[in-house]
């Protein structure tokens, strides 16, 4: 029998706890230890007095691919399934998205036919017509790394680029495409060129993804494929899905500690035992899953495993600026998911996100108002606002007010308002990414060192993501207990 402890109470490590709470056969002691007074990491959402949610971190999860079919399966299982509210592909807040550029808002594509249009946003082609371009284009030689920027300016072009695939970028990761990598962020897009010469001739003719080592099934999975639901949340926001993973584990025995901020680990692999130092305690366990952003993992192995520290504290973490408005009856020009902005445009946010359109569960059940997300800064905070710990929230408020005030047109001011400054919330896959986790990978197998690494720091931020990793990497470290 093994004990484990996980490193932090985000969505990952709560993941990794719970995928572990369900072999108890081969698993006998686990404990969970999270440096805050709370768990659920960016899952934070805050319900008003009046019966709004409103959400200060993640606020819609995919239901699309493996990662988004066995986050469902997870929901099943924690009896979530009456808890849902569903987005379907034909509401407009799934399917209108819109980039605010050159002063007006431009809508996105939303159905094939929508493809064959022209648009003024990407030079009055059609996508279609770039798509048909794409495949005659040269590949690159080089094997090393390259931006997002560059791979779209040669394989789609630079207005295509600036306006479609650089605003994406800032509304995933709050990042610049031109510092990011096109093979984490796109890997299957790098792969059809390496590979077939081109993004169609790639994704079409190329082999397919490999599928996951387990089966991914569930009732609740049947009921979005029938209803064909695109994204969904929860009736009191997505906070409810870490407080649901507390209560499972609680229930299953792992032992859940919060204010446990993990400054040490050193492994001792003859006998297979690691030690993992608190600033006051020692715990002594069998194997460590580290489910803490690559950042705060580094300096836990600072002068015993540089390639380790060095390998983690490579990529920086965006600061995103976020405020949450509510304003009194429907203020939107037209319903959607929101809009974003290139970077190119002279504007001081990120984008929009429109949460009452999308999520009018949400809304106060007693009237109608209108609710947004103001998000800001991302890698461009310091250049904006300075230093994310002294800079005041209320520049942050009134940028957002006056800036959605300008782009929509509204008036009045809003009824309600929170800021957030969400320090160092998302990890910068910057170029090099995919081959320093190959690094790492293989320095943590070849030593037989008894640690996983999950979360959102390698392999996906989105929350979808950090389930699947954590599910996976249980489920190669039961492999080894099996074995043993
Ligand atoms: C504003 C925002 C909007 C987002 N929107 C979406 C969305 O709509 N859809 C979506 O799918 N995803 C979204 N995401 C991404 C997603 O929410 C995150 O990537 C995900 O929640 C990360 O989870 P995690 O557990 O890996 O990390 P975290 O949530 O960062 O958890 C890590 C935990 O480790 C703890 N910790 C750190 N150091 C130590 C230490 N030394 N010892 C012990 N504990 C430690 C931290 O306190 C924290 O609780 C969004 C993220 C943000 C910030
Ligand atoms: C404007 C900034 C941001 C907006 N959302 C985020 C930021 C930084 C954070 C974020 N949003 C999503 C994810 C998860 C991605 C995943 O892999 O699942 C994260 C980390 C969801 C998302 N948001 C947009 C897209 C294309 C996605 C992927 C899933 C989906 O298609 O729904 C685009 C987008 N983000 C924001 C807006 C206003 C917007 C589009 C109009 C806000």
């Amino acid at each position: 029998m093994t004990s484990v402890a996980v490193i932090g109470g985000g969505i990952s490590g709560l993941s990794a706890a719970y995928y572990l709470s369900k072999a108890p056969h081969l698993v006998n002691k686990v404990v969970l230890l999270e440096g805050s007074s709370r768990l659920g990491g960016w899952l934070q959402s805050t319900r008003t007095e009046e019966g709004a949610i409103f959400e200060h971190g993640p606020r819609s999860l995919r239901v699309a691919g493996e990662p988004g079919a066995n986050i469902l399966e997870m929901a099943d299982d924690l009896g979530l399934s009456d808890e849902i509210v569903p987005v379907l592909p034909s509401h407009e807040g799934a399917k209108n998205r819109f980039i605010f550029a050159g002063g007006k808002l431009h809508k996105l594509p939303s159905s094939f036919r929508g493809l064959f249009s022209r648009y003024e946003l990407f030079g009055n082609q059609s996508p279609a017509l770039l798509g048909l371009r794409e495949p005659f284009i040269k590949r690159r030689e080089e094997e090393t790394d390259e931006s997002v920027h560059s791979f779209f300016c040669r394989r789609l072009g630079k207005q295509f680029t600036e306006n479609a695939i650089d605003p994406m970028v800032r509304g995933i990761y709050g990042g610049d495409c031109r510092q990011l990598s096109v093979q984490a962020l796109f890997p299957s897009m790098h792969q059809a060129e390496k590979r077939k010469g081109s993004i169609t001739r790639g994704l079409l003719f190329g082999p397919k993804q490999k599928e996951t080592p387990f089966r991914i099934d569930s009732e609740l999975l049947k009921k979005a494929k029938k209803e064909q639901w695109a994204l969904w949340s929860l009736k009191d926001g997505l906070e409810g899905l870490s407080d649901s993973l507390k209560g499972h584990l609680a229930r299953s025995g792992v032992e859940l500690l919060t204010e446990r901020r993990v400054e040490r680990l050193e492994f001792d692999t003859t006998n297979q035992v690691v030690q993992v130092n608190t600033l006051d305690e020692q715990f002594q366990v069998n194997h460590v899953i580290s489910a803490v952003p690559s950042n705060c993992l580094s300096p836990m192995f600072a002068g015993h495993h540089p390639v380790l520290s060095d390998n983690l504290s490579a990529n920086p973490s965006a600061t995103i600026g976020l405020v949450n408005l509510e304003y009194a009856g429907d203020v939107l020009p037209s319903e959607g998911f929101g809009y974003l902005v290139p970077s190119g445009e002279p504007e001081r946010i990120l984008g929009v996100v429109f949460d009452s359109s999308i999520f009018p569960q949400h809304n106060r059940p007693s009237s109608a108002t209108t609710r947004l997300t103001v998000m800001m800064g991302g890698t461009w905070f310091n250049q904006l606002f300075g230093d994310p710990d002294k800079v005041d929230s209320s520049l942050l408020l009134d940028v957002a007010v006056t800036t959605v005030g300008q782009h929509l047109k509204i008036t009045s001011e809003p009824l309600r308002s929170f800021t957030t400054i969400q320090k160092d919330c998302i990890p910068q896959y910057t170029l090099g990414h995919t081959d320093r986790l190959e690094q790492m990978e293989s320095y943590i197998a070849e030593r037989s060192l008894p640690l996983s690494l999950v979360g959102c720091s390698y392999r996906g931020v989105g929350v979808n993501d950090c389930v699947l990793s954590a599910r996976k990497a249980v489920t190669d470290f039961l492999k080894t207990c099996e074995r043993d």
